[in-house]
């Protein structure tokens, strides 16, 4: 089938409905799991209902190893979530608007609050992997060459066209994030997340220029999510998990063929951590 130009609201609908013929209650709270973070979905208590991605109307499926693509609706924390077992990402040839189209489904499903998470790379050496980082802010460099994952979609149907992204990762949920660490016993880090198109990944001299800019994790994702969970007045938590440390030295001859395995196995490692900070963030919402 060929790839949708543009979002309809009718194609939304058709998605939700078909979600809710499945899954009768509203969910309150999203959930994106990032590379090598499915296992987030696996907490979800039962009655949980799980769906293909590729099932629900006008949904892609996702083809990234480490992201399964199975939307998982239930209770978390006590809570009704609906959570992505995996996302879509730009680079696996999908439009930006096909990308962010879950993000809308999850919004008409009655999602208020959605906490992003994903995979990333260190700018900082203190940043190790392992760690866990909220996200306070983000540099789009997709945006610079003019991409958003609102291009082409009308006011009038889909709410603001121009869309502030001043506090776009809220101040008072990090606030509650930070006390859920806590009380949690986790330690967290806090930081900018730059976001590239990949799937390539970043030359030293970029990972450099990056760093320079203010940038202190870099990844492949999680923007355009934000972007649209804005539009649609969603409010935004985003994690990084830090799973390797750049190569900022154009003279390195590192083999890093095999980083996309590294990403998986680190964030697995910071998965239970990262869950046990997302169930009292919950708790508190
Ligand atoms: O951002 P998530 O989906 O966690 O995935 C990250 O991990 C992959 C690279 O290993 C890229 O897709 C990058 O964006
Ligand atoms: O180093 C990285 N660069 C880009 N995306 C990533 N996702 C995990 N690690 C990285």
């Amino acid at each position: 089938m060929a790839a949708p130009c543009t979002v309809t609201m009718e194609m939304i609908t058709e998605a939700t409905d078909f979600v809710r013929a499945r899954y009768s209650e509203q969910p309150e709270i999203g959930i994106v799991c990032g590379s090598g973070l499915g296992e987030l979905a696996d907490s979800v208590e039962e009655p949980a209902v799980r769906i293909r991605y590729g099932d629900i109307p006008h949904f892609a499926q996702s083809t990234v190893h480490g992201h399964s693509g199975v939307l998982v609706l239930g209770r978390l924390a006590g809570r009704r979530v609906c959570v992505m077992q995996g996302r879509l990402h730009p680079y696996e040839g999908l439009t930006y608007l096909q990308c962010s189209f879950p993000m809308r489904v999850m919004a008409k499903l009655g999602v208020s609050v959605v906490i992003l998470t994903n995979a990333a790379g260190s700018l900082r050496p203190e940043f190790q992997p392992g760690d866990i980082m909220t996200i306070r802010d983000h540099i789009n460099f997709p945006g610079f060459s003019g991409r958003s994952p609102l291009q082409g979609l009308s006011p009038e149907v889909f709410g603001d066209r121009f869309v502030p992204m001043n506090n776009a990762y809220d101040k008072k949920l990090r606030d509650k994030v930070a006390a859920a660490a806590a009380a949690s016993g986790v330690s967290l880090r806090t930081g900018v997340y730059a976001m590239l198109g990949g799937p390539h990944f970043e030359t030293p001299a970029e990972c450099r220029m990056l760093r320079s800019l203010g940038a202190d994790v870099v990844g492949m994702s999680t923007v355009h999510e934000t972007i649209v969970a804005r539009q649609c007045k969603v409010r935004v938590i985003g994690f990084s998990i830090i799973t390797n440390v750049v190569v900022t030295d154009s003279d390195s001859e590192l083999d890093q063929t095999g980083v996309h395995l590294e990403v998986l196995k680190a964030s697995k490692l910071a998965a239970n951590r990262l869950q046990s900070i997302i169930a009292h963030t919950i708790d508190q919402l």
